[in-house]
């Protein structure tokens, strides 16, 4: 990718709400962009037909901003682009989110910054949104698609990086490592065997058995653990591991219950006094999922009256913001029990893959439109054009998913040459991609009026 902002491949695009106004520059257009285009060559072809560089307008006008201690790995690869990055180690708070997201075409986040409908609409030209994590329920997925707002996640990048964090917790609390070591640190020398235990042949209970689930289930049985895990879909057991049909199945045989599911409208408040109560006596749990799947009332209360041996928390309900911030929970203080600040995807490896991984995804839709791997977007890619194919054009036309849409389309293209042309839907959108060859410069205005002035519209762009 060339680190050149003077790219002279340019974009133009519009935008409209569903109640139709237009939102100037929306959609990774840089403000003041007309719609006007000039074409030069992008370099010489020589030898093998190389996939031309599509770019918006002018890169070094697209906005980025990062928050939450992106990866470095992220911030390099945005800014070779071209792009203004601005960085942040820490998540912001609403207000402040909102005067900061006015004006960029891009957010990268990770777990902590909330995306809420107020914060999408006050983001009058955000086209694309990267969660630098594994969770994305810290943004309305649903309204951000309504707006044409794509959103990228790493799916598993960090998988491994919890699942040992696991492993670790599962050997600490059963040899009530916490306690001892602060004991020590005290200048408390205490040394027992009572209810410590190897966990050789003890039961783990994995709830979601997901990227993070089934590796932790091929760990946990190479340390000689039997597994049983629970999900809402029926999945390969890995190794000897074995699915059991109901949580209250899981709950009453695992020595150690372990959760990974997503936070969702059904795993919201899933563990609460009456799981905590099927669980078995001096059984642990270990919550590196949500804050919100454990209810920490009462899992306090289950760790101070003993029930629980103990429990290892790595996520909660309300979390600090930012490193220094002040930390509370009911759990401080509890009995064998290991609180940690979110850090089950904290490695050097999981940061670094994740800041590649996703900042190629952001750069691959700014710069051709391809949605592939998109979260709550119709995934779409075309084949690249090539440099070669000097007056092609790449129309992305996201819009409402409804009849008549396409026949409209093709009868805006008629006399022209469509190369190529993929289409998909998810829920209320759809997305179109076109390859368009042998377009003038009026040509190209044409379509992209046309196109954006459909009633169907959400945002067009073209690409070239
Ligand atoms: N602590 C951390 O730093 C950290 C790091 C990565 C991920 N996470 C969290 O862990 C979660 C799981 O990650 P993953 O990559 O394994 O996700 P995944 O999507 O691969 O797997 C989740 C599994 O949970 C299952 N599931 C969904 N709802 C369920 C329910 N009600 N009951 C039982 N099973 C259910 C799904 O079918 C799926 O198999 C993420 O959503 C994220 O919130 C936390
Ligand atoms: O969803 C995730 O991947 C984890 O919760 C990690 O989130 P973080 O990047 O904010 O640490």
């Amino acid at each position: 990718m060339p680190s050149t902002n003077s790219t002279p491949v340019q974009s133009v695009a519009t935008a409209t709400s569903a109640s139709g106004p237009i939102i100037p520059g929306a959609a990774l257009i840089p403000e003041g962009s007309a719609p006007v285009v000039t074409r030069e060559r992008q370099g010489s072809v020589s030898g093998f037909k190389k996939a031309k560089v599509l770019k918006p307008f002018n890169t070094a006008n697209i906005k980025i901003l990062l928050l939450e201690n992106v990866n470095e790995t992220a911030v390099a690869a945005l800014r070779d682009q071209g792009y203004q990055v601005e960085t942040f180690a820490k998540a912001l708070g609403e207000e402040d989110l909102i005067a900061k997201i006015k004006d960029v075409h891009c957010i990268g986040i990770r777990s902590k910054t909330k995306l809420t409908k107020k914060v999408l609409d006050a983001a009058e030209k955000l086209g694309v949104i990267g969660c630098f994590c594994i969770g994305t329920n810290q943004v309305d997925l649903e309204y951000a698609a309504s707006k044409g707002i794509a959103v990228f996640n790493s799916p598993f990048s960090n998988s491994r990086s919890v699942a040992e964090l696991v492993i670790a917790e599962i050997v600490l609390l059963s040899r009530q490592l916490g306690d001892r070591n602060n004991e020590m640190h005290d200048g408390i020398w205490s040394k027992v065997s009572a209810n410590c235990y190897e966990i050789r042949g003890k039961t783990i209970g994995i709830v979601g058995y997901g990227h993070i689930g089934s590796q932790l289930s091929v760990l946990a049985e190479s340390m000689g653990m039997r597994v049983l895990f629970y999900d809402v879909v029926p999945l390969m057991p890995l190794g000897t591991s074995k699915q059991v049909h109901t949580l209250s199945g899981l709950l009453t045989e695992a020595d150690f219950v372990t959760l990974h599911v997503p936070e969702t409208e059904e795993t919201k408040n899933m563990i609460g006094e009456n799981e905590l109560n099927q669980m078995k006596q001096g059984s642990f749990l270990i919550n590196a999922s949500r804050g919100t799947i454990v209810q920490i009332p009462a899992l306090a209360k289950a760790l101070r009256s003993g029930h629980l041996g103990g429990a290892a928390v790595d996520v909660f309900p309300k979390e600090p913001a930012a490193n220094g911030n002040f930390f509370e929970s009911e759990l401080v203080g509890c009995p064998n029990t290991l609180l940690t600040p979110h850090i089950g995807g904290s490695t050097e490896e999981a940061q670094s893959m994740i800041g590649v991984e996703v900042s190629q995804a952001l750069i691959k839709f700014i710069n051709s439109g391809t949605s592939i791997g998109a979260v709550n977007f119709p995934e779409v890619d075309l084949r690249a054009i090539r440099d070669d194919q000097e007056n092609s054009i790449r129309l992305c036309y996201t819009h409402a998913n409804v009849p008549g849409v396409l026949l409209r389309i093709t009868n805006i293209l008629a006399e022209h040459n469509v190369d190529k042309q993929f289409s998909d839907s998810k829920g209320k959108i759809a997305y179109l991609m076109a390859d368009i060859s042998d377009v003038t410069p009026e040509q190209i205005q044409d379509i992209y009026r046309l196109v954006s002035e459909t009633p169907t519209n959400i945002v067009t762009r073209v690409l070239y």
